[in-house]
């Protein structure tokens, strides 16, 4: 770093999300904090996942969009221009600059630990008092024969696609095959959705089912249950074959089937540092690793991979290394996926343990929805049977928005009568997390207890009303 033969307090190895929150936490409580990123600055979410796929799912609602049926072709230049300036605007945020700017040093190159507290970056070797695993992960290619030589784009390269696919064969279901085969579709590719599950496995099915069918209007053929068998050289481009003997011609090939963890070459064993069978680097709640001077966030760790678990997983990570300590990361873990309607959960999103039950509003009975001509999306909260808020799932336009105000009710283990007293404006999408909570409120209120506590309170207040006017303080 500064010649000096010193260990630096913090080695961060992989500059995306993890590795800049922590890097950045390290940096401004003033300790020597050396990162080192192998390509560029910024990672998965910046070039190639959260920014370039929000970007295009924007500009296919947008005036870049090809309208349906209107024969005019979508101006695919336009398209990338504004999935590159979306980039551009928040890129000096991530750069090596900024970093540098709080006080850290930010190091191009390759790290591998070559023991456990000692690494090597382009050779040089470097000593650490604590260091942060941040090398993220990448798409898997599933062995299918001939995948590989139709040569498929994955959520890595399918943003240096220079002409928009006439068609578009996505092999996958989960957030990535959605929003990218929903994008494309919308932008005039001929969209075929290939999952082995139903699509969005994890998400509530009533919330998968509205994204099935906004996807089946938007001209996306989507195929549930498929397994992809093979792959053969088509006409002009590739044919994809399924076990039931379908077969689907494709322009190009989309594969999204989820991601691995990037620990190959990292010398994980020289520092001491466990993975899961899964192969994702063992962490404890603090984000400690087996090597009790090295931690780990971010992708390559074992829990959901998203930007705001990266940033806040690497925070806990940092703060813990540079001060020392066990501060624990929260376990409440919200998450959007970004098609139309987007899907939006939080927590539980399905009844566990005895009393729990669950609280829908339909949007077609909200104001704002139904003003908006959005009411294909609901509200559905999870409460356990002392009325607390366990989580629940939000469908509709800007779901993602209102998931904050059930995150933090998950959070702060709020029940429905405390949710029932706050006060929400009108009309919003968020009136429906309300109006779930006042109708378990008023449910709760019809039990036998309670609405005899009730009618006892509603006799007294008549009776003593009866004696006020008895007495002439009538009002
Ligand atoms: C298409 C797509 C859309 C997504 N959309 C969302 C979204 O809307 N919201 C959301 O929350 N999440 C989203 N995600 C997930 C999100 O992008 C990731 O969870 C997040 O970027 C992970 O950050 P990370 O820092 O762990 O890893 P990365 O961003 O992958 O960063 C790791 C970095 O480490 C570097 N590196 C690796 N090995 C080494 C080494 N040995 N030496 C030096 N450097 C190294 C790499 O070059 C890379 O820059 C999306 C993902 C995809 C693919
Ligand atoms: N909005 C967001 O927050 C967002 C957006 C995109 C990605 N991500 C993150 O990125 C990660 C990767 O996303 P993803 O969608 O690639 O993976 P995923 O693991 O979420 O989903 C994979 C899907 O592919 C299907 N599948 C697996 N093998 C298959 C095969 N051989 N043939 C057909 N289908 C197959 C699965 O059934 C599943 O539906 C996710 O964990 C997600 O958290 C988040």
């Amino acid at each position: 770093m500064d010649g000096s033969d010193e260990p630096v307090d913090l080695l961060v190895i992989g500059g995306g999300t993890a590795g800049l929150v922590g890097a950045r936490t390290a940096a401004r409580l003033g300790a020597r904090t050396l990162l080192v990123e192998r390509a560029r600055t910024g990672g998965d979410c910046l070039w190639t996942g959260c920014v370039p796929s929000k970007a295009l799912l924007s500009a296919a609602e947008g005036p870049d969009a090809r309208p349906p049926g209107a024969g005019t072709p979508t101006d695919f230049a336009a398209v990338r221009r504004r999935v590159a300036d979306a980039i551009a605007a928040i890129e000096p945020e991530d750069s090596p600059e900024a970093l540098e700017a709080l006080g850290a040093t930010v190091i191009p190159g390759t790290a591998r630990f070559t023991g456990p507290r000692k690494a090597e970056i382009n050779g040089t070797r470097i000593r650490f008092r604590q260091a942060l695993i941040a090398t993220g992960g990448a798409p898997i290619l599933p062995p299918i024969p001939g995948l590989e030589a139709a040569r498929p784009v994955t959520s890595e390269t399918v943003w240096d696609l220079e002409e928009l696919p006439g068609r578009l064969v996505v092999i996958g279901g989960g957030p990535v095959a959605c929003e990218l085969g929903q994008a494309f579709a919308r932008l005039g590719s001929a969209v075929t959705l290939l999952s082995r599950s139903g699509i969005l496995p994890r998400e509530d099915r009533d919330a998968a089912a509205l994204v099935r069918s906004r996807l089946a209007a938007d001209g996306v053929e989507v195929i549930e249950g498929a397994a992809v068998a093979r792959v053969g050289a088509g006409g002009s481009g590739s044919t994809v074959h399924t076990s039931d003997g379908r077969s689907f011609e494709a322009d190009v090939i989309l594969v999204a089937v989820g991601r691995a963890p990037r620990t190959a070459g990292l010398g994980l064993d020289s520092a001491g540092v466990e993975c899961d069978d899964a192969g994702y680097v063992r962490v404890d709640t603090s984000m400690r690793t087996s090597n009790p001077a090295v931690w780990a966030a971010g992708d390559v760790t074992p829990y959901p991979d998203f930007t705001h678990l990266a940033g806040v997983h690497a925070s806990t990570a940092a703060l813990n290394a540079v001060l020392g300590g066990r501060r624990t990361v929260d376990t409440t873990i919200p998450r959007v996926t970004f098609t139309s309607p987007e899907v939006a959960a939080v927590g539980l999103t399905t009844p566990s343990g005895r009393g729990s039950t669950t609280r829908t509003i339909e949007h077609a009975g909200s104001d704002r929805a139904i003003t908006q001509q959005e009411t294909s999306g609901f509200t559905r909260i999870v409460i356990d049977r002392r009325g607390r808020i366990l989580g629940g799932t939000i469908v509709g336009p800007r779901a993602g928005e209102s998931l904050a105000e059930l995150t933090l009710a998950v959070h702060q283990k709020m029940t429905t009568r405390t949710l029932t007293a706050v006060t929400h404006p009108y009309p919003t999408y968020n009136d429906a997390l309300w109006n779930a909570a006042i109708a378990e409120t008023y449910a709760r209120l019809e039990r036998p207890l309670p609405r005899a506590v009730v009618k006892i309170l509603v006799g007294l207040n008549r009776r003593s009303s009866r004696s006020a006017r008895r007495d002439g303080h009538a009002d």
